[in-house]
Formats: C-alpha cells, sequence, structure tokens
C-alpha cells in the first residue's frame, strides 16, 4: 500500500491531505490488480502518489522540461503522446484509431488513454510522476480522476507563444506525424477550445504554475526548477 509521508510542509495544503487519505484505499485497490499480474508478486507501494501534469500547447516545451526534472529530482516520466504512439507501433488493436486521430490532431477516447497511463503507474517503481501533455479535455480530466482515484497535487502551465510553438514544432524533425503546418493548426485550434478550460479549473483551484515558456531551455528551467526543490522534501 502507499504509505503516507510523515512529516508534510505547510506547503502542501490540509485539502491536499484530506483528499489524498481519502483516496489511498482506491489507489491501494488499483495498484495491486494490474502490477501483481504482470510481475507475478505482490509490489507494495510504500509511498503516496505525487502527481504532476504538464500542459501547454504543441511544441510549448513539455517534453524538454520533463527530461531535466527527471534528471534533477528523480520522477517517472509518462508521456501520454508517447505511450499513444507506443500503441501504434504495437500495432495494437487501437493503435488505427490513435493513428488517425493523431494525424487530425483531435483526441483520442479518454479511456484509452487514462488506461495506458494507468498501466504505466502501476507498473513503475517510482511514486513521483510527470504526466505530460494530458489532461487535453475536461472529459480526460473527470476520467482520470474516475479511474485512477486521484487528482495531481501540481499542474504546470507553458504559456508559449503561437508562433513560436509552430517555429519549433516544424523544426522538431523527429519523424513524428503530426509535426506538418496542416495538423499544428488543428492542435493549435483544439487546443484553445478544449485544453485551456483544463488549465483554468486547475487555475481556479490554486494548483497551477504558468510558466513563460519562451528563451532558451535553461532559462525556461530556472522556472520550473524552483516549484518541484519546493516540494523535494516532502515527497521524497
Ligand atoms: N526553450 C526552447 N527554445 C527553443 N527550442 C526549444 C525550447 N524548448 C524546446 N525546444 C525544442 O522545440 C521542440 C518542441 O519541444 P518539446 O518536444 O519539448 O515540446 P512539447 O511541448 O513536448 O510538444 P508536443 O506537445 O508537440 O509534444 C523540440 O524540438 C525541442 O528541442
Ligand atoms: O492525452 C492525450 C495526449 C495526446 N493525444 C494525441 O497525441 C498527439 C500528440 O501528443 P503530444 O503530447 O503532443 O505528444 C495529440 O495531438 C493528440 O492527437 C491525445 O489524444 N490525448
Ligand atoms: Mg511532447
Amino acid at each position: 500500500m502507499w504509505r503516507r509521508v510523515a512529516s508534510l510542509s505547510s506547503s502542501i495544503s490540509s485539502s491536499f491531505l484530506a483528499q489524498t487519505a481519502s483516496r489511498l484505499n482506491t489507489w491501494e485497490s488499483l495498484t495491486t490488480g494490474i502490477a501483481q499480474q504482470a510481475k507475478g508478486v505482490i509490489a507494495p507501494k510504500e509511498k503516496t502518489p505525487f502527481i504532476t501534469f504538464f500542459l501547454g500547447g504543441p511544441g510549448s516545451g513539455k517534453g524538454t522540461q520533463c527530461i531535466k526534472i527527471v534528471e534533477t529530482f528523480g520522477f517517472a516520466h509518462l508521456s501520454a503522446g508517447d505511450l499513444l504512439r507506443r500503441e501504434i507501433a504495437s500495432k495494437s488493436a487501437d493503435g488505427a484509431m490513435i493513428l488517425n486521430t493523431i494525424k487530425e490532431g483531435k483526441i483520442v477516447p479518454s479511456q484509452v488513454t487514462v488506461k495506458l497511463i494507468q498501466k504505466e503507474m502501476e507498473l513503475s517503481d517510482n511514486h513521483k510522476f510527470l504526466i505530460d501533455g494530458f489532461p487535453r479535455t475536461e472529459e480526460n480530466r473527470v476520467s482520470f480522476e474516475r479511474i485512477i482515484g486521484v487528482e495531481p497535487n501540481v499542474v504546470l502551465f507553458f504559456d508559449c507563444p503561437e508562433e513560436e510553438m509552430v517555429k519549433r514544432v516544424l523544426n522538431r524533425n523527429e519523424g513524428r506525424v503530426d509535426d506538418n503546418l496542416e495538423t499544428i493548426k488543428k492542435r493549435l485550434t483544439v487546443f484553445q477550445a478544449l485544453s485551456l478550460p483544463v488549465i483554468n479549473y486547475y487555475s481556479e483551484r490554486g494548483k497551477l504554475y504558468t510558466i513563460k515558456a519562451i528563451g532558451t531551455e535553461d532559462e525556461i528551467f530556472e522556472q520550473v526548477r524552483p516549484i518541484f526543490a519546493a516540494f523535494e522534501q516532502t515527497v521524497g
């Protein structure tokens, strides 16, 4: 089972603690099922999960900053887009549907994405998660809370001008099927219409940190680092 952190600083709110405590049982039952099947052993979770969502438009630099957080603070990085691309590559039953959805810049059904994230979380030995590029919609958000049974502790929003995002994506050169001008325009429209409401939701709940995502990667990391440094003592 997940063990509660013994001493928590005042930077973590009491509502977070109450919320975490009330969800421990749900988390515990979720974590035992698939993990036991996959590993063939009981893998007790000793710590409360600490969940961070990285949100922002296409090319805003979420993945780049996640790599730095992994290196510096030892989080597990779960990119929803990477998990979906892995499904395509593995030719799973949902692969063709996911590929078409990504080419169109649309959003894959929540249940598919949340199940992939859930599986990764359950198989991970880590308790600190960076969930990159998810939730993209209010429906994604509600689905995550319902299926996983926890809410994020911290949400980062990478706020980047559209012109800069388009430039970065067109220069990315990783062979992604959605890195073309036509799909980028659709992704930007989807981001404005469906993802911004999620960002506003977390802002209203006091969980949002907005990062000005222009400048060098290192300059941006200097905005990101203190957020994680502040939580380091409490999350382990
Ligand atoms: N501060 C920066 N300045 C210039 N280029 C950057 C910066 N940060 C990241 N990049 C580059 O921009 C591209 C997009 O970055 P990244 O993949 O991290 O964005 P993302 O938010 O994960 O995008 P997506 O949502 O499309 O996955 C990459 O080629 C990356 O190397
Ligand atoms: O939660 C998610 C995350 C991603 N998608 C689809 O994948 C692409 C690429 O995602 P990146 O985070 O930019 O790698 C995105 O445009 C969506 O089509 C999704 O549906 N749900
Ligand atoms: Mg990315």
